[in-house]
């Protein structure tokens, strides 16, 4: 087969998906100069129905489904997605075939510019902006008596703060705009945050070879450790699980940017209300390895389920169904998305 020398990028048409799929063109061209990458910009579901719930119009693969159909086609040779957003079931065909160096995973805190308030002193009165239930149900548990409203719902500005994830508000310049950065000890963050995931045909060698050096190692393993805990709790929906993971060293930190200590994993499962948690943490050489990896997910995956995770989650799932969430004030309101 003669080498291609257009290779069209598929992406979404949001502002965070272009500032991505720019950032994986400009890697593409640096390494093939010869080549061009044009962008083929697509709406899907999720960007179509934004009014309504996600789990209204189907909670998997509402950002990813349009664009494997344009793949499957040859329309495009390849997707670039936040990881954050790409099922951990991928369909039969397809493959991640890198996971770029993450960005920051932490999620932030948004204040007006020149506010500032510490969590700790959050409590009634303090209006919390997230479609996140996963960040919803964390703050909750922190701040007993915040109210969580979802950042939809208001015309004008009641919030204290919004939470979002660090990645997006870098990706977009926003830096200067994030009031705090929420430590593990605080928040855990969403599986794969902060990384981009490179999607292509499972038997397009060719591009699975030009993406390979776009692929990063650490991320790799970090990511397919906690997208193993998420496949085994989820049952295929979106369910409010946080974690954190680490390399972690005995002796000083090695210099090597690919250099893979042990891996350590912290994951929770919240109920919505924050009231109810199962929450874990385990440790394993994964010596480079994503089978490893996975492994140290699916034992991650397995305390969690002993620690209750199931019941809580059977309860969420149920909570869903009717879409009204207690918010810690006596109030309930409607979750108009599920994201995570
Ligand atoms: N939920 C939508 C979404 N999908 C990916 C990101 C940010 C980038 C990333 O997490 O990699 C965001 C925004 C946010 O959660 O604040």
């Amino acid at each position: 087969m003669t080498s291609r020398e257009t290779i069209p990028i598929g992406t979404r048409k949001s502002a965070l998906a272009i500032a991505q799929t720019v950032q994986v063109q400009s890697a593409l061209e640096k390494n093939n100069p010869t080549r061009s990458f044009p962008l083929l910009r697509m709406a899907t579901t999720g960007d179509n129905n934004q009014a309504q719930p996600l789990s209204s119009i189907g909670t998997t693969a509402v950002f990813t489904r349009e664009l494997e159909t344009s793949l499957e086609k040859k329309e495009c040779d390849l997707l670039v997605h936040s990881l954050k957003d790409v099922p951990t079931q991928i369909k039969p065909g397809f493959v991640i075939g890198a996971m770029m160096k993450r960005e920051e995973p932490n999620d932030v805190m948004v204040m007006r510019p020149g506010e500032s308030k510490a969590l700790k002193d959050f409590g009634k009165g303090d209006v919390v902006g997230t479609s996140s239930v996963r960040r919803a149900s964390q703050i909750r548990r922190l701040c007993p008596g915040v109210q969580v409203m979802d950042v939809l719902d208001a015309a004008d500005s009641p919030y204290t703060c919004l939470l979002l994830a660090a990645a997006g508000l870098l990706r977009l310049n926003f830096d200067e705009r994030i009031t705090a950065t929420l430590p593990p000890s605080v928040m855990l963050h969403a599986v794969g945050q902060g990384s981009i995931a490179i999607e292509c045909r499972a038997d397009d060698t060719e591009i699975l070879e030009l993406i390979k050096p776009l692929d990063h190692l650490p991320t790799r393993l970090r990511c397919e450790a906690e997208r193993s805990v998420m496949r085994i709790l989820e049952g295929g929906c979106s369910v409010p699980i946080g974690v954190w993971t680490e390399f972690v060293y005995s002796g000083a930190e090695p210099t090597d940017a690919e250099s893979v200590g042990q891996l350590r994993m912290m994951a929770l499962v919240s109920s919505l209300d924050g009231t109810e948690i199962a929450e874990t943490e385990a440790v394993a050489d994964v010596n480079g390895s994503v089978d490893l990896a996975i492994d140290l997910g699916r034992t991650v995956a397995n305390q969690l389920l002993a620690k209750g995770a199931d019941r809580i989650l059977a309860k969420v799932l149920k909570d869903r169904d009717t879409t009204l969430v207690p918010t810690g004030t006596g109030e309930e309101k409607t979750i108009k998305g599920w994201e995570v």
